[in-house]
This record gives C-alpha cells, sequence and structure tokens, in this order.
C-alpha cells in the first residue's frame, strides 16, 4: 500500500505514544512510525502490555499497530524515510549547573536535533511536541541550519495539551490544537501540511495558528494557568478551615460566575503530575532571565502554595492523632498523581508518604493502577512500608486511612466495613474530598476533609 504521508514521531512516551495512535486511527492514509532509545519501551509498545495505562489506548494500539502505526528502535532509518518528524522527548527540569532546579533540560531534545539533521537527505518538517521554552525553535532552527547538504528544515510548533487519565478523548475532541509557524511562505506552508493532518477529524474553527513564539509560549501558560487555579482554590482551603467556610460550597459559589467557571476548582492534597511543576519553574526561570523578578515571584507562588497544601496535611494528620505518629499504621488510598493513571511522576502521595515515613508512621500503600511506579518512588526510603492490591486488606488494623488519589473506587468501597477493621479511634482524611464526610463520622470515624470543618467525636 502507498500512503499519503510517512510521519516520524521521536520519544515514545505518555505523550508520543497516544497522539500517534490517535493520528493513524485516523489517518489510515498516512504511515506513522514511532521510535525510541528505549529498547525496553518499545518492545513494550509491540507488545500486549503496554507501558503506559491510559483508558481507551489498549484499543487504539491494536487497531492500528502493524497496520500503518510502527514502533521501532531504528531512529535513522526513521529519520531518513520519514518527510514530518514529531519530537517528543522528555523536557525535565534541569538537576546540574546554571538553572539547576528551575530550567527546562534541553539534552534530550538537542541530541534529537542533531540527530535529525546527521541523518536527513530530504527536506524535513520537525514539529516540536515537548513543552519548551518560549524560543527554543531557534536554537533547533540553528542547529538544523548548519547542514552542508542544503536539506531544508522547517520548524513548528505544536504543543500538547492532553491530560493524562483522559488522553484518549482529549485527542479525539480536543478544546484546540495549537500549531505556531514562522510567517514567511516556506513557515506557512509547511503550517499548513499540518494544519491538514489535525483537520482529518479536527473542526477548522478548532486548529488556532499562531507565530511560532506565541505557541511555544502559550503551552506554559496554559499550565501555569490551570496550576494556579488549583493552588488558588487550595489556599482559600486552608482559610476554610479556619473560619468554618466549606470549600466545595465557595467552589460552587464562584464558578457558577460564568468568568470563572466551574473546572479545575477541586481542593486537594496539591497538584501532581510531570508537567505543572516543570513548566512553571521552566516560566519562572525565563522570567527572571528576561530581568522580570516581579512576574517571576508571581508565578513562583504557585508552586509556594502546592508545597505548603501537602505539608499542611501532613501536620494536620499529626495535630488530628494526638502530636505523634510513631508506630502508627497509616493507609494511603491511591498513589497515582490523579485517578485513571498508573502515572506517580510528582503525585503529592511521594511527599506524604516519606513525611509519615519519618515520623514513623507504618505505610501501606495501596492503588489499582500505580504500585509498581510507587514501589520504585519510594525504594530508597527509610522506614515500613507495604505496597497492597486490596483496598481493604490494606486498611486492615490501621489508625488513619489518608486519600490521595480520586479514583472513583475508593468512594464506592464499604466504610462500615473499613471502620469495623480499624484501629479505634478511626481517622480519615480526605485529600481529594471525594468521601460524603457526615457519612462517614456516622460510621464511627473521624472525619478531616481539605477545606471542611473536622467532623470528630472528640
Ligand atoms: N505527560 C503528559 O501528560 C504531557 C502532556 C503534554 C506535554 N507533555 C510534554 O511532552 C514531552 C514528553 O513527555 P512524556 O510525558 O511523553 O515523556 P516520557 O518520559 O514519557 O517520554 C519521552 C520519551 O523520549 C525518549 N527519548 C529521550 N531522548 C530520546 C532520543 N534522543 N531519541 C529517541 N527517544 C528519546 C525517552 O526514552 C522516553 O521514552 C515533555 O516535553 C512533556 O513536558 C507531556
Ligand atoms: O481541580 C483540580 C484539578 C486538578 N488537580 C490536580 O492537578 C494535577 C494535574 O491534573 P491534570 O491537569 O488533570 O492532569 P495532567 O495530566 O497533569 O495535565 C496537565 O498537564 C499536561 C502536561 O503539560 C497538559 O497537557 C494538560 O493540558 C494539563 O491539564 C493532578 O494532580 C490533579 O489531581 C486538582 O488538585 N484539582
Amino acid at each position: 500500500m502507498t500512503f499519503e504521508k510517512h510521519i516520524l514521531c521521536i520519544g515514545a512516551g505518555y505523550v508520543g505514544g497516544p497522539t500517534m495512535a490517535m493520528i493513524a486511527h485516523q489517518c489510515p492514509q498516512y504511515r506513522v512510525t514511532i521510535v525510541d532509545i528505549n529498547p525496553d519501551r518499545i518492545a513494550q509498545w509491540n507488545s500486549d502490555v503496554l507501558p503506559i495505562y491510559e483508558p481507551g489506548l489498549d484499543e487504539l494500539v491494536k487497531a492500528t499497530r502493524n497496520r500503518n502505526l510502527f514502533f521501532s528502535t531504528n531512529i535513522e532509518q526513521g529519520i531518513r524515510e520519514n518527510e514530518i518528524i514529531f519530537v517528543s522527548v522528555n523536557t525535565p527540569t534541569k538537576t546540574f549547573g546554571t538553572g539547576a532546579g528551575m530550567a527546562a533540560d534541553l539534552q534530550y531534545w538537542e541530541k534529537t536535533a542533531r540527530q535529525i539533521l546527521e541523518h536527513s537527505t530530504s527536506p524535513k518538517i520537525v514539529v516540536e511536541k515537548s513543552t519548551l521554552p518560549v524560543r527554543t525553535a531557534q536554537a533547533m532552527e540553528r542547529i538544523l541550519n548548519t547542514s552542508q547538504n542544503h536539506v531544508r528544515f522547517d520548524v513548528l510548533s505544536n504543543p500538547e495539551f492532553l491530560a493524562e487519565g483522559t488522553a484518549i478523548n482529549d485527542l479525539k475532541n480536543p478544546d484546540r490544537v495549537l500549531i505556531g509557524s514562522r510567517e514567511t511562505e516556506e513557515g506557512l506552508k509547511a503550517r499548513n501540511t499540518l494544519v491538514e493532518i489535525y483537520a482529518n477529524w479536527v473542526p477548522r474553527e478548532k486548529i488556532l495558528t499562531t507565530n511560532i513564539w506565541s505557541s511555544e509560549l502559550s503551552k506554559l501558560v496554559s499550565n501555569a494557568f490551570l496550576a494556579q487555579r488549583v493552588s488558588s482554590i487550595n489556599a482559600i482551603s486552608a482559610l476554610c478551615e479556619k473560619t468554618e467556610a466549606d470549600i466545595s460550597e465557595v467552589a460552587r459559589a464562584i464558578g457558577t460566575d460564568s468568568r470563572i467557571g466551574s473546572r479545575f476548582l477541586n481542593a486537594s492534597i496539591g497538584f501532581g503530575g510531570s508537567c505543572f511543576k516543570k513548566d512553571i519553574l521552566n516560566l519562572v526561570y525565563l522570567c527572571r532571565y528576561y530581568g522580570l523578578e516581579d512576574v517571576a515571584d508571581y508565578w513562583e507562588g504557585v508552586i509556594k502554595i502546592n508545597g505548603y497544601q501537602q505539608e499542611r496535611f501532613v501536620r494536620n494528620m499529626l495535630t488530628a492523632m494526638f502530636n505523634t505518629l510513631s508506630g502508627k499504621r497509616i493507609c494511603l488510598f491511591g498513589f497515582a498523581f490523579k485517578a485513571n493513571t498508573g502515572d506517580t511522576r510528582e503525585s503529592p502521595a511521594i511527599y506524604v508518604a516519606r513525611r509519615l515515613l519519618e515520623e514513623q508512621a507504618e505505610v501501606v500503600i495501596t492503588d489499582p493502577k500505580a504500585l509498581d511506579n510507587a514501589r520504585i518512588d519510594l525504594a530508597d526510603a527509610r522506614g515500613t512500608v507495604h505496597f497492597v492490591d486490596d483496598p481493604y486488606e490494606a486498611a486492615r488494623g490501621c489508625h488513619a486511612i489518608a486519600i490521595m488519589t480520586e479514583w472513583a473506587l475508593y468512594g464506592e468501597l464499604d466504610y462500615a466495613r473499613l471502620y469495623r477493621q480499624a484501629e479505634k479511634p478511626a481517622f480519615i482524611f480526605d485529600g481529594r474530598n471525594i468521601l460524603d464526610p457526615r457519612r462517614c463520622f456516622e460510621l464511627g470515624f473521624n472525619v478531616f476533609s481539605i477545606g471542611k470543618r473536622p467532623l470528630t467525636h472528640f
């Protein structure tokens, strides 16, 4: 079969895998190849057990794999044979040198640019899919244009907005697709090629085109605004706990103002995930780089409140449980950074577990999808940690249950049974406000929710 377009994606991660599977699924006329330097990851993508859990992903991959979707470790061949190259490698926070702990680490990104340069023998459209500091495209262009063999490269920015746990729906019905390009004749032509790909299933009016710098910056700003909402509601949750205002009522009251909107106002133990913290730190670093100290401080506040909220949660546990957690068995319901994913990157549960261990508590962790990652995250933690699949088993004999992840299953458990099995006095700390506090209280628990008056029997 001859294919209309040949598309490559470098980086077979949480973004590269689902994004390309969606293109392959919606566009059977294109041939899509995903490559990665990690052979184990590629082997998993080619197996029955995919490397990431994402509702709907298995079906998508099964329908397209070895039809017009291919996973490979042959990066050089991939570059040679494809005219459109998405780059979706990781861009973590730098851990060394200048900008350590703040700036984006662009080493994987730059290696990819050099590989593309080395192995290209025909014109390429290079698409930034990874999240990058604004003006990275310029560096990319500079590297690519050192070529002696006069291959033409056009660099586009096409940030990804999918959220984990809902990635397949987000990709299929996106609020928008953003494509940034140079505003030259060639830049606009490359942009149209990418617009054409998405137009196979995304309505035209949802495909936004901008200059390349706006596109790069909009990705960071989008995450900063979302995270800012979580930190704002979490900051107010602390005030609610002092004043007997109820955070759910406040969120509803403000969220019904259509100018504010109701989404992303769930108070919690704080945001996690691989993106929010990293991208805001990146934004803060950029602001400081350009001498915008006050702007940097403003956005840094979003991260500070997130750390404050996590520590506040542990302190509340400590205070409520008579100022000592030493030797107490505490069960964490959930370890993933949000529901419907096995991903634990930057999960608040990591912080909470480590702090509880510092207080010499015995920690029992249960999660339907994230236990393998949890084991890795806590491999170097000192103290007693158990990993248990069944939530009833995990909670047996515990002094407290702390809800870390809003998995639907934790709302549906038999809390009367959990109470019977618990050490008394029994505590629930609901870090996601998914339980009915009054009902749990009536069953006998002392209940501490986020931003609500505690319900205690003493
Ligand atoms: N995870 C998300 O929900 C999400 C959403 C939107 C945007 N992003 C952004 O997308 C990018 C990728 O994120 P992710 O979560 O998919 O990361 P990931 O770590 O899951 O995947 C990145 C992959 O790139 C591979 N890789 C690194 N260097 C390579 C190279 N030189 N050649 C080939 N492969 C290489 C790694 O082996 C890894 O498998 C990041 O910039 C991230 O900020 C992530
Ligand atoms: O009201 C809310 C909403 C979210 N969260 C938490 O915030 C974090 C992030 O959640 P979410 O944004 O749903 O998941 P991510 O997969 O991290 O997705 C974000 O980060 C991605 C990576 O850049 C972007 O593509 C997405 O648009 C952006 O939503 C999680 O810990 C959530 O539990 C809350 O505590 N309260």
